[in-house]
């Protein structure tokens, strides 16, 4: 059911020094800071040749990530995100199965324009798993 991985997520308390670590350091091309107001983060992707890093900072005090970034105060990868054709398939597949679909479980335009859900992290090997259509 899972396709390509679309993108590596990694929250981080200092979206500028992120951005300079993987653009200056690692040499990597790096978009422009995007708020995301609907999701409570701010986004930065570096384009890699196979897949994207997504940078998280968070944007407000009610962002998803303030707690994981109080247990990770270096930051950390936050969540790996994968495509899937239809997501309402994939969706109701995932909760036949037991699969905990996290918030409404309506799917929400993501980053690129495009539907997403979160599955819990308990049910996937302590990860959390984006899901997006491609
Ligand atoms: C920009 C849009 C989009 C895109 O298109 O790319 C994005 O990527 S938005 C990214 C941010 N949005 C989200 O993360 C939405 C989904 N997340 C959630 O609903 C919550 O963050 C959560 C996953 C349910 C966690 O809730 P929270 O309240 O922050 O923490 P808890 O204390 O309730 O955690 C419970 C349990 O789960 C463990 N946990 C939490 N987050 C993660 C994580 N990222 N990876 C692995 N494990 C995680 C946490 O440690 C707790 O475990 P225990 O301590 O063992 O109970
Ligand atoms: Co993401």
């Amino acid at each position: 059911m899972i396709g390509r991985l679309n993108h590596v997520a990694i929250a981080v308390p200092d979206l500028a020094a992120a951005i300079a670590t993987y653009r200056d350091t690692l040499g990597a091309r790096v978009s422009d800071i995007v708020p995301q107001p609907d999701h409570g983060v701010n986004t930065v992707f570096v384009e890699l040749p196979n897949t994207k890093i997504e940078l998280l900072g968070a944007l407000g005090a009610g962002s998803p990530i303030v707690k994981f970034l109080e247990r990770n105060p270096e930051g950390g990868i936050h969540h790996l995100c994968y495509e899937v054709e239809d997501i309402l398939v994939a969706r109701d597949r995932l909760l036949a199965a037991g699969a905990r679909v996290l918030g409404s479980g309506e799917p929400r335009l993501g980053a690129h324009g495009k539907p997403v859900l979160f599955l819990h992290p308990k049910d996937f090997l302590g990860t959390l798993v984006e899901l997006e259509q491609a």
